[in-house]
């Protein structure tokens, strides 16, 4: 939004809206995501990002996922700050497992009509034609893949995925993982500057990724959604 007319850039000019998609477990949020987010928008000109938490990510199955809803929190938390910033309850609302042809669906009945950007790490974007329905994906939005330390972003998976429809861009490096922000919690080392201030004090709040907690896994809640 501009502060003068109360609308968003791309109402202004009279072109379409473009809507960029952060999906992720973010358990919890960190500054690499927020960074890949904020880097896709000033480079594509995107009127807003909206994070997108997934509600039970199916890919990973073999761990424990922390409830949606503080899920979805720490994205409120770690984004309220930033006016082109929103969180879309869209997949912890979703019963059952999260596919992205789905939240992409979603958003455009939702929203009408958009350009929508789904932005993605080279990690993930490597393991693209594995999701659910891959073959409409990119008639859904184009998909951009940032870099990631220690990923090599134009892999040999990529090379297979249409060239139009995909954009592959450096960003800043950022060797955070919430893997690590999870190991480090569990182990008593601090996380401060890794996740925004707020995120390190719900981690404490709510007791997460400590030893011995009894938080319900979202896996627990497979076919219910979150909750
Ligand atoms: N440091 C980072 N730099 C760039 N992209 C990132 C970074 N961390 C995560 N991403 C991307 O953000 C999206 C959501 O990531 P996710 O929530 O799974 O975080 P993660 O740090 O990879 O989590 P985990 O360690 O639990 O697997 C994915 O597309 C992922 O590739
Ligand atoms: O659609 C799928 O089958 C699919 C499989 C794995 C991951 N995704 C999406 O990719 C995004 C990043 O997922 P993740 O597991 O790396 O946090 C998130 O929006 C997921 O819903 C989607």
């Amino acid at each position: 939004m501009t502060e003068a007319t109360g609308l968003a850039h791309g109402e202004e000019a009279g072109r379409r809206y473009r809507l960029g998609v952060m999906g992720g477990t973010f358990d919890p949020i960190h500054h690499g995501h927020l960074v890949a987010a904020s880097e896709v928008g000033s480079r594509f000109g995107l009127d807003e990002v909206v994070f997108v938490p997934t509600g039970v990510p199916w890919q990973k199955k073999d761990r424990e996922v922390s409830p949606g809803e503080d899920r979805y929190l720490m994205t409120v938390i770690a984004t309220a700050s930033n006016p082109r910033f929103t969180v879309s309850r869209v997949d912890i609302e979703r019963p059952g497992d999260t596919y992205t042809v789905d939240t992409l669906k979603d958003l455009c009945e939702q929203r009408g009509d958009v350009d929508l950007f789904f932005i993605t790490g080279a990690d993930a974007l490597a393991k693209i034609l594995t999701w659910r329905g891959a073959d409409q994906l990119f008639d859904l939005a184009h998909f951009v893949g940032v870099s990631r330390p220690g990923v090599e972003l134009n892999s040999p998976a990529v090379a297979h995925l249409p060239k139009d429809k995909i954009t592959l861009m450096e960003v800043p490096a950022m060797a955070i993982s919430s893997t690590a922000i999870r190991e480090r919690t569990r182990s008593g080392e601090p996380v401060w500057y890794l996740v925004p201030d707020g995120i390190v004090q719900y981690i404490s709040k709510r007791g997460l990724y400590a030893p011995g907690n009894d938080q319900k896994s979202e896996h627990d809640h497979d076919g219910e959604g979150a909750g």
